[in-house]
């Protein structure tokens, strides 16, 4: 039996990733709007209502107005906007993030996808706040680095469109220090307070490195840079797409590439560390179209469809 499947926003840049990730599947139908219609109210409305799953790669606004336009109870809407990330009647769609997240996905119609960056300052911190290791009222710091595609169309035309291929358009952003990940980044990870969210936009069009530098001897339990890891590992262990690398892994990485896991759904981290000074420094390392956006998009839509999570479906 097939699936069908209406990804409204295909023509973008999150909605094209996913679109070419469902069109190699024998058990998705997509419901396809020509490129006059896509934005035309009613044939999308139609579209949303008459699918098993939508997936909206849409602006905020226009999330919203796809979601007030379904009526079929049945439908099942992921949303990779920021528009209902917090909103307490829809289920974050992060299923590694908590022991029964995966079952809360699968039981829901209503997904938030998360935001990239969230995604991999709430797989680093959130474990070690539930555990109690970073307790839940700790300033907490984070840094980006990101691919210039997570600025969606316009950003992609930005770097690549420029005579100079985007050389020194790299930059420091949201320097108000209100990025629009921080609601998501605190209720998630547990924390208090919202981290200070400092993101840098590189040029390499696709990879995300988000690290969360954690002086360990200022925390309650000084806990040494191995407890920290292992934490970590068990939380992730089995895993199909979260990783934790081994203690000689992430020693042996002297360096860490931001488009490493580009083009896959897939999320390491690295728990570096200086036991001299009793620093480590979080790392995760993903695709932010990738576990991201569009790759979690698709991960999502399998729970939702009971469709198993395998690797070869992303
Ligand atoms: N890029 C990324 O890494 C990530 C993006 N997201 C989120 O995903 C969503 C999509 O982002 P992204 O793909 O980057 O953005 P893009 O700008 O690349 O694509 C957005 C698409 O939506 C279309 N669109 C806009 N308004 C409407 C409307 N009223 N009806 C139908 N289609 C419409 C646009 O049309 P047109 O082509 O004519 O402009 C465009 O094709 C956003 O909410 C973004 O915040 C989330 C995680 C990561
Ligand atoms: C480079 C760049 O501008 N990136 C975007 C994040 C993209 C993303 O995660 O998506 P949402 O828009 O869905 O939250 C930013 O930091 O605002």
């Amino acid at each position: 039996m097939s699936h069908k499947v209406f990804i409204d926003g295909e023509a973008g840049t999150t909605g094209l990733q996913i679109c070419e990730r469902l069109e190699k599947r024998s058990d998705i139908e997509l419901i396809r709007l020509s490129d006059d219609k896509r934005k035309d109210a009613g044939a999308r409305k139609d579209a949303l209502n008459s699918a098993d799953a939508v997936i909206l790669c849409l602006p905020d606004e226009a999330a919203i107005e796809a979601v007030s336009m379904v009526e079929n109870p049945d439908v099942r809407v992921i949303d990779a906007s920021t528009a209902f990330r917090t909103d307490p009647e829809w289920t974050y769609g992060f299923p590694e993030m908590s022991d029964d997240q995966r079952a809360a996905i699968k039981a829901s119609k209503r997904i938030s996808n998360p935001g990239c960056h969230a995604t991999g300052f709430i797989a680093l911190t959130r474990p070690l706040v539930e555990a109690g290791i970073i307790p839940s009222f700790f300033p907490i710091t984070a840094t980006s680095l990101t691919g210039y595609s997570g600025g969606g169309k316009s950003m992609i035309a930005e770097f690549e469109g420029a005579p100079d291929h985007g050389k020194g358009h790299e930059r420091l952003y949201a320097t108000g220090l209100a990025h629009k990940h921080l609601p998501e980044m605190t209720l998630y990870s547990g924390l208090e307070s919202p981290p200070v969210f400092t993101p840098i936009v590189a040029n390499f069009p696709q990879g995300l490195i988000l690290q969360v530098p954690l002086h360990l001897w200022a925390l309650p339990d000084e806990p040494d840079i191995d407890a920290v890891r292992n934490l970590l590992t068990a939380h992730y262990l089995g895993e199909p797409f979260v990783r934790v690398a081994t203690a000689e892994e992430s020693a042996a990485a002297v360096a860490v590439h931001g488009a490493s896991l580009a083009n896959t759904n897939q999320l390491l981290i690295h728990v570096f560390g200086n036991p001299d000074q009793d620093t480590a420094n979080l790392v995760a390392v993903f695709d932010n179209l990738g576990k991201g956006a569009s790759g979690a998009a698709v991960q999502n839509l399998n729970l939702v469809l009971g469709v198993e999570e395998g690797l070869g479906l992303i």
